[in-house]
């Protein structure tokens, strides 16, 4: 019998970051995406509860808004490496390049690079459960803002269109945040409804250039420690 894999999505409130889990139910190995600092007694003590061990810490890119807490989950997880894209520029013990494969147990992740809200981007697809862990280049309706940490639409728009818009249409996605209290998508979803990228080109700049977000509020902080603690 081909038993489920371990999986848990956690929600962090101050930055309203998902973080998520992922393990494999025979050898016990995990990985956790996007960890935040506020969390990580949480997190590690879930982990041990389910009987997992880390293997990996994946950051889909350099976090503007919170802390990593994959330096932090180290102490609890000694064998635990970081991972970040290799166009990151950040401090890490594995650098992922497009197309690799990352795996603990029978869990195996493909490292896509979706640069454009930051270059060092990267989705993470499960394809035997059919799963897409996005960060914030696609979030559930949205997308990741272009405007800081060198953003670029255009770049943005082409790494949806061809490395999570091209997937499947029935494979759920998982973002980096959501806002308004949704927990996960799908490509088909996104393709039809998202009010950013299921327009034309043009109307996503147009779009994404009056957003007029203000800054996280953590930005100042949070980018130089994400960059030499992942
Ligand atoms: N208010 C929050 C920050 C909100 C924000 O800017 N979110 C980012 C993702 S975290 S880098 C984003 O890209 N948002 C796009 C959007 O349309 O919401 C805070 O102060 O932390
Ligand atoms: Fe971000």
């Amino acid at each position: 019998m081909n038993r489920p894999i371990l999986f848990r999505q956690l929600f962090e409130h101050l930055s309203s970051t998902y973080t998520y889990i992922l393990g494999c139910p025979i050898t016990k190995l995990a990985v956790i995406i996007d960890p935040v600092i506020e969390t990580a007694d949480r997190d590690s003590e879930l982990i041990k509860e389910l009987g997992l061990t880390l293997t990996y810490g994946l950051n889909t890119h350099v976090h503007a808004d919170h802390k990593t807490s994959t330096g932090e989950l180290k102490k609890h997880f000694p064998k635990m490496q970081s991972i970040l894209s290799e166009k990151s520029g950040a401090r890490a013990d594995k650098y992922v390049a497009h197309g690799e494969k990352i795996k603990a147990g029978n869990i195996e992740l493909e490292a896509r690079a979706t640069p454009g809200h930051t270059n060092g981007c990267v989705t993470y697809v499960n394809h035997a459960q059919g799963m897409a862990f996005t960060g914030d280049a696609l979030l559930i309706r949205k997308c990741g803002r272009t405007d800081f940490q060198q953003g670029d639409v255009h770049l943005l728009y082409k790494s949806v269109h061809e490395q999570i818009f091209s997937l499947p249409d029935d494979y759920i996605l998982y973002p980096g945040h959501d806002y308004t209290g949704q927990t996960c998508t799908s490509v088909a979803e996104e393709k039809k409804f998202n009010k950013r990228l299921a327009k034309s080109e043009e109307e996503f700049v147009q779009l994404m250039k009056n957003l007029n977000l203000p800054y996280p509020e953590q930005i100042e902080k949070a980018v130089p420690y994400n960059m030499r603690c992942g």
